[in-house]
């Protein structure tokens, strides 16, 4: 197993530096290093996903990816294209790392770099800090609880702080009784290599407020950064698609693009596989479902399950489409129900469309859109006052009917609000208006039902014209 091979190859290289370099003269060196950059800090301070970059020249799961990369001359351009920090693999045998690089790249750049190891061994802390790095990796997966704690002790006490990675809920919960404040969610299995990008989807929510978190691994399009915007993580962290790319500053403009400039797209109403298809294969970022009886577009819980089951690419977990994220939409439920049918369905979001107050919203075991009426002027209280109860804010038409009726409202109020809060800008929209509402109200969203309907049906080419739309004002948006 790969994990065993190379924490017990890093434990015989260990030794050796160990008898190379007795702690003592580690410690000294230590004591001749400038301080730690903070990578917290470096990770946090701006409101957007940042880009840890990686400088790696293979791995275990793809073999040589860029062996001749120059280490340097590559951190240099990360940093020139907006890196917040640089990540270094400093293992020999696996990733083709080495101290030296690591030493070469922190002299030659302002941002904190991170040494990338299997940390098993204080030894290997003050060495990272030797060697000049600002912070360190700790996997869970190869450590127990009282290793884990130590190390980050010791880190603590070097000024280093430590991204502390997860691979599974269990882990994250160690992490974040350990007191990790940086915790990384990798999506590559150690063991099986296998990726599974939906587990930092899984695990955000379990993660509090105050500590930041890394998506790690298999980020290779703008789809893929702009799904991570989707779960308010504070950086990514990228390798592969950099090191092999050739155009390493057109890359990372399109990662740190996708995650921080594009709009999400919601597709709302949708009753049959084939249109779920559709959303998918046009890049929807959010599908929704009306659970709101009186509605000609509501749909049975069980029937929602039975249309995602029946749908091709929902189903295809090697789809090269990233998967959307699924929006039930009540009016008026009662709390118990809603949260039944989110656990029973697997929705990521609840989207209420009625008069359900703050305190409503906090019963709902999943984050809240809360939708909101903009007519020709928008209360900014009622919007203020779910600040800490909704994950987002949604301003559509107001109406008897609840929503989806098709008509817009006043585009002004609704730029207004969306330089207040994370607007999801619903009401009216089309694909022929929807770049100008884009533009004008600039939100963090945009949700259709209407406008890609014709007869009260979905209809799969304005579904496309849509998204088309959206994906097109994203890039002259830049
Ligand atoms: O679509 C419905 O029937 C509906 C019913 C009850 C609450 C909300 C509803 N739809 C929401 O309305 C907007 C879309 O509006 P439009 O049709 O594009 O004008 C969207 O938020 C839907 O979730």
């Amino acid at each position: 197993m790969f994990l065993e091979r190379i924490v017990t190859q890093t434990r015989i290289d260990l030794e050796q530096h160990k008898r190379e370099q007795p702690l003592e003269e580690l410690q000294r060196r230590v004591s001749e290093q400038t301080p730690a950059r903070d990578l917290r800090q470096a990770l946090s301070s701006r409101p957007q996903v940042n880009l840890i970059a990686e400088v790696k020249r293979a791995s275990p799961s793809k073999g040589m990816l860029a062996p001749h990369i120059d280490p340097v001359e590559l951190a240099c351009t990360y940093e020139q294209n907006g890196a917040a920090a640089i990540s270094v693999l400093t293992e020999p045998h696996f990733f083709l790392g080495s101290s030296e690089f690591l030493t070469a790249i922190k002299a030659a750049v302002n941002v904190p770099v991170l040494r990338k190891d299997f940390i098993v061994d204080e030894y290997q802390v003050y060495e990272a800090r030797a060697w000049g790095a600002d912070a360190i990796l700790l996997i869970c997966a190869i450590l127990d609880d009282a290793q884990l704690s130590h190390l980050l002790q010791v880190a603590r006490t070097l000024g280093m702080h430590c991204l502390v990675e997860a691979h599974s809920k269990e882990e994250a919960q160690r992490a974040i009784s350990a007191g990790a404040m940086i915790i990384g969610v990798n999506s590559r299995d150690l063991v099986s290599f296998k990726m599974n990008p939906y587990l930092i989807r899984d695990l955000r929510s379990l993660i509090p407020a105050d500590r930041v978190v890394v998506a790690e691994s298999g980020i290779h399009t703008a789809a893929d950064a702009r799904r991570l915007a989707r779960y308010d993580v504070q950086a990514m962290l990228v390798g592969e698609s950099l090191v092999v790319s050739n155009d390493v500053p057109g890359q990372m403009r399109m990662l740190l693009q996708g995650a921080n400039k594009s709009t999400q797209a919601k597709i709302c109403g949708l009753r049959t596989p084939e249109h779920i298809d559709t959303c998918i294969e046009a890049g929807a970022d959010l599908l929704g479902f009306i659970f709101h009886e009186p509605s000609h577009r509501y749909i049975e819980p069980r029937q929602v399950k039975a249309a995602l089951k029946d749908s091709k690419l929902y189903n295809n977990g090697a789809s090269e489409h990233a998967l959307p994220d699924l929006v039930g939409v009540f009016v008026n439920k009662e709390a118990a129900y809603i949260n039944e049918v989110a656990e029973e369905l697997g929705l990521h979001y609840i989207q209420l469309h009625g008069t359900e107050s703050p305190a409503f919203c906090q019963q709902i075991k999943r984050p809240v859109i809360k939708a909101i009426q903009a007519g020709s002027q928008i209360d900014l209280d009622l919007l203020l006052s779910y600040r800490d109860a909704a994950w987002r804010i949604l301003l559509d038409t107001p109406t008897s009917e609840w929503g989806g009726t098709g008509v817009t409202h006043d585009w002004n109020i609704a730029r207004t609000a969306a330089q207040t809060a994370q607007i999801l800008l619903a009401g009216g929209l089309n694909p022929e208006n929807v770049r100008e509402a884009v533009l004008h109200v600039k939100p963090w969203g945009v949700d259709v039902s209407s406008g890609v309907e014709t007869n009260k049906q979905k209809d799969s080419q304005k579904i496309r014209a849509f998204m088309q739309a959206v994906r097109n004002t994203d890039t002259i948006q830049e």
